[in-house]
């Protein structure tokens, strides 16, 4: 990515204010000609140490003899926008887990749909001028015609790999 005429860095971070998820950073940083400038950063506080990656977003391909693929997605209240999103399938990251270990956890918490990964996109930023929060893209197919696939039950509020939480 070319960035200007000199090599450009960041000089500091100072918190403005942490939350339970997220924190409000200012960031001191070096512009191309040099100058010292400040910019107000978002960032996860969940990120876990040396990861690259908040959380997975899962394109969930539904496959079921003599029907059409389709893209499996949900429909969830989103209080920072105030209204109802029909998003993919996605979530947070868990410690020590995979892209893929994730997409197909999150998958069978929203949907009830059981999966297996078939592809990971690379990182991706999706507001980089607000924050450093950060995405894979992980393709999942389902087997339609799977038993534990005909009627998908939502288990929302529990963790697939440990129904305790
Ligand atoms: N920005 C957030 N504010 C909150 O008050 N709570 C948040 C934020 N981001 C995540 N969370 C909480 C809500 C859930 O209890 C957990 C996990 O969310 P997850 O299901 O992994 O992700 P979404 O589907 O994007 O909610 O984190």
């Amino acid at each position: 990515m070319e960035t200007g005429s000199s090599e450009q860095s960041i000089v500091k971070e100072e918190v403005l204010m942490k939350g339970k998820w997220v924190q409000v950073l200012e960031t001191t940083y070096k512009d191309p000609t040099g100058k010292t400038r400040v910019w107000e950063t978002v960032k996860r506080t969940t990120r876990k140490q040396n990861a690259l990656t908040d959380g997975v977003a899962v394109f969930a391909v539904l496959k079921k003899t003599l029907h059409y693929d389709c893209l499996v997605m949900i429909k969830q209240f989103r209080p920072a926008l105030g209204c109802y999103c029909l998003e993919f399938p996605a979530g947070l990251m868990d410690d020590g887990e995979t892209p893929e270990c994730a997409a197909v956890r999150e998958l069978l918490e929203e949907t009830g749909y059981k999966g297996e990964t078939s592809g990971t996109s690379p990182v991706v930023c999706l507001d980089p001028g607000l924050s450093n929060c950060s995405t894979q893209f992980v393709t999942v197919y389902i087997n339609g015609d799977d038993s534990e696939n005909i009627k998908p039950k939502q288990r929302l509020g529990k963790r697939a790999n440990n129904p305790s939480l």
